[in-house]
């Protein structure tokens, strides 16, 4: 079962700067995300957990430990196997990162662009049917500009489940909407990713979206410090003291 994690760190440290400015921001690290599984990272700011979100999403290279991602170990991989298992993962940011000149249809449409396969009409054809699935197929052929903020990080959203990927990294993403729109495109992710069985890594310190984790992991200081059950497990709120970490 854990050869099968779609997320398997051990020991994973990360250091920037070199010489009398290097700053370690990651400590021996251990995390496993099971198949299906909805973790949080939370954390106080300049914990680290951004820059553990990269490494595993390898937008960054690795400096120590271990890290299997989808069957792939990122250390010591080279940019051309990092960007091969990029495509492979679905990321949504604090900002959107939608193309304003483009359509909501045209930006889903965009993930869908490295399948050779698909030709251009059925790639439009599944962004309007994922657009259909986040509740916005009425408004596909709008750009950004023409969405409040939470119908653009349902469109985000929507482009990272679009191509089938095999895990979600989201970073923030309810940082910038409102409390009704931020739980509302949480709790969208976390059904689209559960009917799918797609698992899903998101760093947040939003409180108020702990409830949808199936567990939630809490980092200072570049270590894990405690992680126990989400409120998704156990049908209620998280304990407040919090149990031995489970790597
Ligand atoms: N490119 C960089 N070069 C140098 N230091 C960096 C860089 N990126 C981040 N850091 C530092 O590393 C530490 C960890 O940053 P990181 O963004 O991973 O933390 P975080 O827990 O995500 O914080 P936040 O919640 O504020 O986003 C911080 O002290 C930050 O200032």
């Amino acid at each position: 079962m854990r050869d099968q994690a779609p997320v398997l760190l051990r020991g994973v440290s990360y250091a920037y700067g070199e010489g009398e400015l290097r700053r370690p921001v990651l400590r021996a690290v251990d995390l496993t995300v099971g198949p299906g599984e909805i973790v949080l990272l939370t954390g106080p700011s300049g914990s680290g957990k951004t820059t553990l979100l990269t490494l595993i999403g390898a937008l960054r290279a690795m400096q120590e430990g271990s890290a299997a991602v989808l069957g792939r170990e990122l250390m010591g991989a080279d940019e051309a196997a990092r960007v091969a298992l990029r495509r492979r993962i679905g990321f949504i940011f604090q900002h959107h990162n939608l193309l304003g000149f483009l359509t909501a249809r045209q930006n889903v449409a965009m993930a869908l662009e490295l399948d050779p396969a698909l030709r251009e009409r059925e790639r439009l054809a599944r962004a309007g049917a994922m657009l259909e699935a986040v509740g916005l197929g009425a408004h596909a052929d709008r750009v950004p500009a023409q969405l409040s903020g939470g119908q653009r990080q349902r469109v985000a959203v929507a482009r990272a489940l679009a191509g089938s990927p095999g895990l979600v990294l989201a970073d923030e993403p309810t940082a910038a909407l409102d409390r009704a729109s931020g739980g509302e495109v949480v709790r969208l992710l976390r059904d689209l990713a559960r009917s799918r069985g797609v698992p899903i890594l998101m760093v947040t310190h939003d409180p108020r979206i702990l409830d949808i984790a199936d567990r939630v992991v809490a980092l200072e200081d570049g270590r894990i410090v405690a992680a126990h059950a989400g409120a998704a497990d156990r049908g209620g709120p998280p304990p407040l003291s919090a149990a031995a970490a489970r790597g």
